[in-house]
């Protein structure tokens, strides 16, 4: 397919596709520790946007936040190293500012002391360095957190939820909404891990699917759940007394407010808890309408930021190559792979159909090949990922929003088979960054070749070469001492 035709495979590709609304997790919470009352899985499996809400777009044309959110928790095993500094805004600036170095400091209660190490955690993160004292402050204090995804953010609003929680008391006291059902999961089981020797506090999910009998009153501490059934838990079936609650937790504010409806249902649920419950609000970016989202949430804030480190394309060489067709853009690439040994790429294409047959061909031609597509479950995705990250596969062929927003650090070589362009035909050049472009942490160098094939995407590359102003080299890939020198 030429790219210049891209536009209409999408269309036809989006009318065809299926929507990934099912996203589904089978596994069922462990019952050890910190006990946790989580329906049965089969009947409590709902869909990621919360059951009967229909996607709006089909998965090509979507940024499914909280997807991807999902996707890099379950990939992650570490903490993201970010060397940037911590801004605080502190509700009352000339209270002094504390921050720990230990889990020590904190005087923790010592189960969750055993709980934090028992987790392989030796001090805190950088955003917690901040944010625990805050948040474990008596009184205890609003909060507002910014910092990307892996910082630390999770792990500790759940320390902070178990430190406040009383656990002679029977009966809520604790609220975390999360935007998906699967998202509430994972945040379960770290409150579960934290939690493993503090087994009298309770926590139950409060999400569709978990049906209790009518009349009866929550016994766990803490319930975590989606923003829908927490709020009909509080109201229509008053499982839960609201005025007892002493924190509420609003995790991953952006993807929430992507949902039309949460944002309402967490300001409900806000508005009936009482003047003194400690209000927390996590994101992971903080666009306008997030904060005006969270403002509304959290009164009276102290406000965490942890900016992201940004990616340059220093040091990335960058090369393009001219073809006329996708048959020649896949011979080009064998040329390359010819010439010179590459540990580990990735390659983007437009559409899945483009990916689809582009693996087979790289298969057929001997290739270790993972594809990462629109239609596989998010656990599938997690996996072939997972495989690559470990070097199971040696190239790893997708679509963009596939590989939105994840990092697999070990590639130094990236294959734009088609390149990043918006809906309107236009350069994508924040994706062209963050595909090739590399962090401090990952500063080595690397190699980003682009397939252009036509007058359209020769535009679009003079376009990205003039936005970054950084040159994009002809590469002949008929001549194999050319290719060579690529490599050294
Ligand atoms: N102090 C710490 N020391 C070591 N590892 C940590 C620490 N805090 C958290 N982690 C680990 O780092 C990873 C990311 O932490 P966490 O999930 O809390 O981040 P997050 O900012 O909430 O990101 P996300 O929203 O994607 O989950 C997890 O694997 C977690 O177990």
């Amino acid at each position: 397919m030429a790219t210049d035709s891209w536009a209409q495979a999408v269309d036809e590709q989006e009318a065809a596709a299926e929507s990934i609304g099912n996203l589904q997790i089978k596994e069922k919470p462990e019952e050890n520790g910190t006990t946790a009352n989580a329906p049965d899985s089969s009947s409590a499996v709902a869909k990621s946007q919360g059951a009967g809400e229909k996607k709006e777009t089909d998965e090509d044309d979507k940024d499914d936040k909280a997807a991807q959110s999902l996707l890099n928790k379950l990939i992650r095993s570490n903490l993201v190293n970010n060397p940037n500094q911590v801004e605080v805004l502190q509700k009352d600036p000339n209270s002094p500012l504390y921050s720990v170095k230990s889990f020590e400091e904190l005087r923790l209660k010592p189960q969750l002391l055993q709980g934090v190490y028992g987790m392989g955690f030796n001090r805190p993160s950088k955003i917690q360095e901040t944010a625990l004292p805050m948040m474990l402050a008596e009184p205890p204090q609003n909060l507002i957190a910014q910092s990307q995804s892996g910082t630390g953010k999770t792990a500790a609003f759940v320390l902070a939820m178990l430190s406040h929680v009383d656990p002679n008391y029977n009966y809520p006291q604790c609220l975390c909404v999360s935007p998906t059902y699967e998202l509430a999961l994972q945040t379960g089981k770290v409150i579960e891990q934290m939690g493993k020797h503090y087994p009298e506090v309770k926590l139950v999910y409060a999400i569709r699917g978990n049906k209790l009998q009518r009349g009866i009153k929550l016994q766990e501490q803490i319930v975590i759940g989606t923003p829908g059934t927490m709020l009909d838990w509080c109201t229509k079936l008053k499982f839960i007394d609201p005025k007892k609650i002493k924190v509420f937790v609003l995790d991953e504010a952006d993807v929430m407010i992507a949902t039309q409806g949460h944002q309402d249902q967490s300001i409900r649920i806000q508005r009936m808890l009482p003047k003194s419950c400690q209000m927390l609000l996590f994101s992971a970016t903080f666009e306008e309408t997030v904060w005006n989202f969270a403002q509304r949430i959290v009164p009276d804030p102290n406000i965490i930021k942890l900016k992201r480190e940004e990616e340059t394309l220093d040091n990335i060489k960058q090369y393009f190559v001219m073809c006329y067709s996708k048959e020649e853009k896949f011979q080009a690439l064998c040329n390359i792979y010819g010439a010179i040994t590459i540990a580990q790429a990735m390659i983007f294409c437009h559409t899945r159909k483009t990916a689809g047959w582009l693996a087979g061909e790289l298969s057929r031609e001997g290739h270790q090949v993972a594809l990462l597509s629109g239609e596989m479950q998010v656990e599938q995705r997690a996996a072939v990922i997972e495989r690559f990250r470990d070097g199971k596969e040696k190239v790893l062929v997708t679509t963009n929003v596939c590989a939105r927003g994840i990092d697999v650090e070990q590639v130094s070589v990236v294959i734009n088979f088609d390149l990043p362009v918006d809906k309107d035909g236009n350069p994508d050049k924040e994706t062209y960054l963050h595909r090739i472009g590399r962090t401090g942490r990952f500063g080595k160098r690397g190699l980003a070749i682009n397939m252009v094939d036509g007058q359209m995407s020769m535009n679009i590359l003079k376009r990205i070469q003039e936005h970054f102003n950084k040159n994009i080299e002809q590469l002949d890939t008929d001549d194999l001492d050319e290719i060579e020198k690529i490599a050294s």
